[in-house]
């Protein structure tokens, strides 16, 4: 656990060398640290690796809702002050995608690149994500959980049963935690900053995730000049659950492209 100068109490994991090139990781609302499980064995073992559990999520301190947007970057940006961290990757699915990118327009020293998955400037509307908080308000959260997954997850992934680790996580997270952080979704645009940002980028996008349109991810990615984009297939919201091998790949190819990393997937 790590306690920031103002006391609030970000939970991340790390592992890899203390010294090696810092590779952050931010899940999507309702997730945790958990979602990069399938992912790490198969990422290069010279990156320092961190996850960090937003605002609300996981064992990360849960306030009472709502939270802006600004705090849940704030946090992570003290976190990782907090561990020295500087000139890491940042990758961010979703919620995690607009705190990557807030994070980036504060903090260039922190970000000197950026990997966006399944994310945009401004993610839908604000009614919509207001439906979902009364939702949660309302005692729903697991039919609303229950209700996401065919968004997330493709036919033959359900087929499979790989939405059943990131049903639960849903499940069991705090719906104080949910409906906070909707709350800062919902109020969140950063179409003109991110249009700001010169750094390295790579969009992720899964070719089969029907809650945030391919499109989205791909325009925001293309408002930093240099960017990349792949559209994985076979893939949903949350492609390091269910297409884990080609998102390590797509993921070392950028690294190791912007000199962040000098191996193939181990
Ligand atoms: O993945 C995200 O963080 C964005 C999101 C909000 C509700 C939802 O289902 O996804």
């Amino acid at each position: 656990m790590d306690f920031t100068a103002a006391s609030f109490a970000t939970n991340t994991i790390q592992s890899g060398p203390e010294d090696g090139a810092p590779l952050v990781l931010l899940h999507s609302l309702g997730g945790d640290l958990s979602t990069w499980d399938p992912v790490l064995p198969q990422l290069p073992e010279t990156l320092r690796i961190v996850r960090i559990n937003l605002r609300g999520h996981g064992k990360t301190e849960c306030p009472p809702p709502p939270y802006s947007m600004g705090s849940m970057i704030r946090e992570v940006e003290q976190s990782l002050d907090n561990q020295n961290i500087r000139d890491a990757v940042v990758v961010g699915i979703g919620l995690g995608g607009l705190v990557a990118q807030g994070l980036a327009v504060k903090r260039l020293d922190q970000v000197r690149a950026l990997v966006l998955v399944n994310t945009a400037a401004k993610l839908g509307h604000p009614p919509h994500w207001q439906a979902m908080i009364d939702e949660i308000n309302g005692g729903g959260k697991s039919d609303l959980a229950k209700r996401l997954m065919p968004l997330w997850f493709h036919r033959a992934a359900l087929k499979d049963g790989l939405e059943g680790p990131a049903l639960d996580v849903f499940e069991q997270t705090n719906s104080e935690g949910l409906a906070g952080a909707l709350d800062a979704i919902k109020g969140t645009d950063f179409y003109t900053p991110t249009a700001g940002l010169r750094l390295p980028c790579l969009g992720i996008a899964g070719a089969e995730d029907r809650f945030v349109p391919n499109d989205m991810t791909r325009e925001t990615t293309s408002l930093i000049p240099g960017s990349d984009f792949v559209l994985l297939r076979k893939s949903g919201h949350l492609p390091p659950q269910d297409q884990p091998e080609a998102f390590a790949l797509h993921l070392t190819e950028f690294l190791v492209r912007i000199g962040h990393a000098s191996s193939a997937p181990t």
